[in-house]
């Protein structure tokens, strides 16, 4: 792995599948308190170049995980630093407004569990995989959305995510890194679907460490197999971080 030096890293990580295991529900997913204390304790040993990445609302990460962190939601199109104000993307879109009201039509009417989140809407399949053929023909077929200029359609993992065009984890990536605390470090993004790849190909282009969660096909430079593996990552940073600040406080070498 070409982590260049683990005090000037930026780390950037998606939350489902990477930091915490799937549910059945958006809502069902457990986060540790020993996941939470890694998170705190990393994101001040690196004076803050730590933010979560992810397809979900600021809102949905912010109750699961219940900490200052900075994070983007809804694959970047909003976002914060620390405890601050939310922030969003102008993404002014006429079509995806309508297309948002017809998709939670169509879920209300199949029993589907759908997520609104203002900038996306989540259509999901994991407790009735029946129910994925008659979503795609809906999504591809009847509103043929694959060929849209103003929406874009995400195929994740057993979900349907359906957003404006103009956001994606790359940008929010990239947005964090042109202010500080995460100007001028190595960004590593870690992440497990789809859509982390965007978030792949700019850290790989900005000679960063892009390190992809389980099976398939990915850019990404680094594999580890699962959420265990993520957390032990996590911990074998700590480590390495607190280490080197004893080293700095006591006046040793560091070997970094
Ligand atoms: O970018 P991520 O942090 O990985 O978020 C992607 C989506 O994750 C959530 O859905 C997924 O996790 C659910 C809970 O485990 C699971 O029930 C669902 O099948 C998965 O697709 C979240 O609900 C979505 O809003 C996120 O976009």
């Amino acid at each position: 792995m070409n982590i260049t030096q683990t005090d000037n890293i930026a780390l950037f990580l998606d939350f489902d599948g990477t930091l915490v295991e799937f549910a059945d529900t958006p809502e069902g997913v457990i986060v540790s308190p020993v996941l939470r204390d890694v998170l705190a304790q990393l994101s001040l040993q690196l004076n803050g170049a730590l933010a979560l990445v992810s397809g979900r609302s600021i809102q949905s990460l912010n109750a699961l995980v219940g900490l200052p962190l900075t994070m983007a939601g809804s694959h970047g199109a909003e976002w914060r630093y620390g405890d601050g104000v939310l922030q969003s993307a102008a993404l002014s879109n006429p079509a995806f407004a309508q297309v948002r009201t017809q998709l939670l039509g169509f879920a209300d009417k199949r029993g589907l569990i759908a997520e609104d989140k203002g900038h996306a809407v989540a259509l999901h399949y994991r407790t009735n995989p029946d129910k994925q053929p008659t979503l795609e023909a809906y999504i591809a077929g009847e509103l043929g959305l694959d060929q849209s200029q103003e929406v874009r359609v995400i195929r994740g993992n057993c979900v349907y995510e359906i957003q404006p065009v103009g956001v994606d984890k790359g940008v929010a990536i990239a947005r964090f890194m042109s202010s500080d605390p995460f100007t001028g470090r190595q960004p590593v993004y870690i992440g497990d679907d789809t859509t982390d790849e965007d978030g792949f190909a700019w850290v790989n282009a900005q000679g960063g460490v892009s390190i992809k969660v389980g099976e398939g096909p990915s850019c990404a430079g680094v594999r580890l197999s699962d959420t265990g593996e993520v957390l032990a990552f996590l911990q074998l940073q700590l480590d390495k971080l607190r280490q080197l600040d004893d080293r700095t406080k006591f006046g040793v070498g560091a070997d970094r």
